[in-house]
């Protein structure tokens, strides 16, 4: 009988250890990908900056490794920030993002100096206007323009389309509007412009279209107000390998394409290149996170299909629900058993749509055995829920045959310790 090892640790093993479910994060993974940022985009090319979405698994211990690895931090809220704050992370090398910033956020943010605010629409110049004065700051911004390109993916995770809640539309009326309101204001720098053109994607074409069309902005924005662009964002969404087609391509086949066409745009428009600055999550860390569950009930219906139950699901795991994610799975304890057998993995929701995995081969099955779904490193911790009063697994960091626990299992108490 053998196991299924990740992070070179028995998963099986872990599951005793720490119970189940349990989210299994790979510290060597994580580095792994950090390293190829290092190599193949901040050292290869001048003027880059690289930054961490944190949306996509953010911990105390996940913000330390990406201070560690030099890259910067992604935040899209208060508590994203103050995770960071609460690590002492570089505060220059944030970038906080969102489409409806508070002012308390707000606030947060430029007490803590942080490196670049993302402007989604005009209304928050003059809120941030207002709050750096307060504070006596400058704050660093970014105008977040949407393309208006269309991405090869979920209609749920595309953002760069017309018709989209994000970013400023590419309307010259409201961007001139908006960069000659903040050359006029004494707490506000605006360094050039944001995109993100959606999430798991494949292709790079989207990419080339986008920074051709933010290229001709910079164009007509330094011709017509005399504004140059110091720095330009083009967001993350790189895809990663989840189940069937769809292999998570090497981080050149986008940052080369999108480094070229920028170069391109700028030799042919007379623009100096700004800096460059990518900001990908799932890329990062998708693939370097498992989930441990134990199987419980095996319900039959002969000729129709046999349902497989495991102690988590969409609570922990909301992405198959949410968008149809495909994921694949292994039997940990069984890793080497022929799979012959079809099932469908279920969570212990009361929901009927709490289906983890539709028709996963599998080998002799039995209640006990541990299941590892593979590739819920990204927006499966990030995004998990209390439904049914069910407490959030632990999550437990592992390197070359080590582990830690970074998240302790969430008790009935903590779930109630908010409440009269
Ligand atoms: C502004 C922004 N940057 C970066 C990301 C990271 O996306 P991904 O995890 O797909 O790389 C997102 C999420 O889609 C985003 O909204
Ligand atoms: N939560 C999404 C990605 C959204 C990315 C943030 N804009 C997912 O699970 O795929």
């Amino acid at each position: 009988m053998s196991n299924f090892y990740f992070g070179e640790c028995d998963t099986v093993e872990l599951a005793k250890k720490y119970g189940t479910p349990l989210y299994v994060i790979s510290e060597d993974y994580i580095k792994e990908r950090c390293d190829e940022i290092k190599h193949d985009f901040l050292l290869k090319y001048k003027k880059t900056m690289a930054v961490y979405a944190s949306k996509a698994f953010l911990t105390k211990e996940m913000a330390r490794i990406i201070a560690r690895e030099g890259l910067g931090l992604d935040v899209v809220s208060g508590g994203e920030l103050y995770t960071a704050v609460k690590v002492n992370f570089p505060m220059d090398k944030i970038i906080f993002h969102g489409n409806n910033k508070t002012e308390e956020e707000l606030e947060l943010a430029i007490k803590n100096n942080v490196g670049r605010i993302v402007i989604d629409n005009l209304r928050e110049i003059d809120l941030i206007e207002k709050t750096a004065e307060k504070y006596d700051k400058r704050v660093n911004i970014l105008f977040r323009i949407s393309p208006g390109v269309n991405s090869h993916t979920h209609k749920y995770i595309s953002t760069g389309q017309v018709d989209s809640k994000f970013g400023i539309p590419l309307d010259d009326n409201i961007i001139h509007r908006g960069i000659k309101k903040v050359i006029n204001y004494k707490h506000i720098k605006l360094l050039g412009f944001h995109f993100h053109i959606g999430s798991q994607l494949f292709e790079n074409d989207t990419y080339i279209r986008a920074v051709r069309v933010i290229a001709g902005l910079m164009k007509e924005v330094k011709d017509e107000l005399g504004f140059i662009t110091k720095e330009l964002n083009t967001g993350g969404g790189y895809g990663i390998h989840y189940a069937g087609k769809g292999e998570r391509k090497p981080l050149k086949y986008f940052t080369d394409a999108i480094m070229g066409e920028l170069e391109k745009c700028c030799t042919e428009y007379n623009l100096e290149r700004p800096l460059l600055m990518i900001e990908p999550g799932r890329w990062i860390i998708g693939e370097g996170g498992i989930t441990l569950y134990t199987i419980g009930t095996i319900k039959n219906i002969p000729g129709v299909r046999t349902y497989v139950a495991v102690d988590g699901g969409m609570p922990d795991n909301p992405r198959p629900s949410l968008y149809s994610a495909k994921y694949e799975a292994v039997v940990a304890n069984k890793i080497l058993d022929e799979r012959n057998e079809i099932v469908t993995i279920a969570g212990k929701c009361c929901e009927t749509g709490d289906i983890l995995i539709w028709d996963l081969k599998v080998p002799k099955i039995e209640s006990g055995d541990i299941l590892a779904i593979i590739s819920t490193g990204a927006y499966n911790y990030s995004m998990a829920s209390n439904y049914n009063r069910i407490p959030k697994p632990a999550v437990v960091m592992v390197s070359q045959g080590k582990d830690k626990l970074i998240v302790k299992r969430e008790s009935y108490d903590d779930m109630l310790k908010n409440e009269i």
